[in-house]
């Protein structure tokens, strides 16, 4: 089944257009990963089908216009992650994991046993556990981005977009947070994440290519049409080869 499904005829803005004729359907159980050249539109898209930005088109989540949702249901069923967020500096990690939670409970009311457990157990999978009572302003990038993902991951929604997941994370890190999107892909949810780091994505069920504010192809990540486009995209320095059974992308 399709968790949302968007037609963008374009997003506009400051008179530019940043995207143009986007069909984009995301089911359930894959993990799809969108990847493109700096500036072709992938933040946009992102936020586009999240709601926070507006579009010239429609986005349906579970069949349902995303604008018709209330706001408390929708923020259960599409959990986001920004790029580089900001803003909660002064409060604990396992109070930002927390934030993660209140879609789950009425306003002003305290968090559950359930809650907290839910909290617990985001922050043991990205292993960042430990530094619960640390402020989030005083972590390192790498530490900070695990707390954020601890968020995301404890809404423990049907639809998980993600912005530039990976950044800041060293490498057995981003090897972990791919399993953990596997496991949620694997239980039938959805994950979409935007990715500059091309050998992980070429690691997903199913990759987006875009360019110039529009997708130029979608496909399987180990089908040579797919290594094609992206070779168009990003150009001849781009190599993909296969090593361990594993294709991977370099820029040479
Ligand atoms: N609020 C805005 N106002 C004006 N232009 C914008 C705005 N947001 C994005 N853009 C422009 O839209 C284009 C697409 O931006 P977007 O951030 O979606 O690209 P991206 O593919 O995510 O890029 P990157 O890989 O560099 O993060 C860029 O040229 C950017 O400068």
């Amino acid at each position: 089944m399709t968790l949302l499904h968007a037609r963008i005829e374009r997003v506009r803005i400051d008179g530019r257009d940043l995207l143009h004729d986007i069909e984009l359907a995301l089911p359930r159980g894959r993990w799809t990963a969108i990847v493109g050249p700096n500036g072709a539109g992938k933040s946009t898209l992102l936020r586009a089908v999240a709601g926070l930005q507006r579009c010239e088109g429609e986005v349906q989540l579970a069949g349902r216009a995303l604008h018709a949702w209330p706001a408390q249901e929708r923020a259960r069923q599409l959990a986001w992650m920004g790029q580089q967020e900001s803003g909660a500096d002064d409060l604990t990690a396992l109070d930002v994991v927390m934030l993660g939670r209140l879609p789950h409970r009425p306003w002003l009311t305290p968090p559950t046993a359930a809650d907290r457990a839910a909290a617990e157990a985001a922050m043991q999978a990205t292993q960042s556990w430990a530094w619960r009572d640390r402020r989030l302003g005083s972590l390192s990038g790498g530490e900070r981005q695990r707390v954020l993902l601890a968020r995301v991951l404890a809404v423990d929604a049907p639809l998980t977009l993600m912005d530039e997941p990976l950044a800041h994370l060293d490498p057995p890190h981003q090897a972990d947070w791919m399993a953990l999107v596997r496991g949620r892909a694997a239980a039938g949810h959805g994950v979409v994440s935007v990715l500059h780091e091309l050998h992980l994505a070429l690691q997903a069920d199913h990759l987006v290519l875009m360019a110039d504010g529009r997708i130029v192809h979608t496909g399987a990540p180990a089908d040579p049409a797919t290594h094609d486009a992206m070779k168009r995209v990003f150009g001849p320095r781009l190599h993909i080869v296969q090593i361990e059974g594993r294709w991977v992308a370099l820029p040479l």
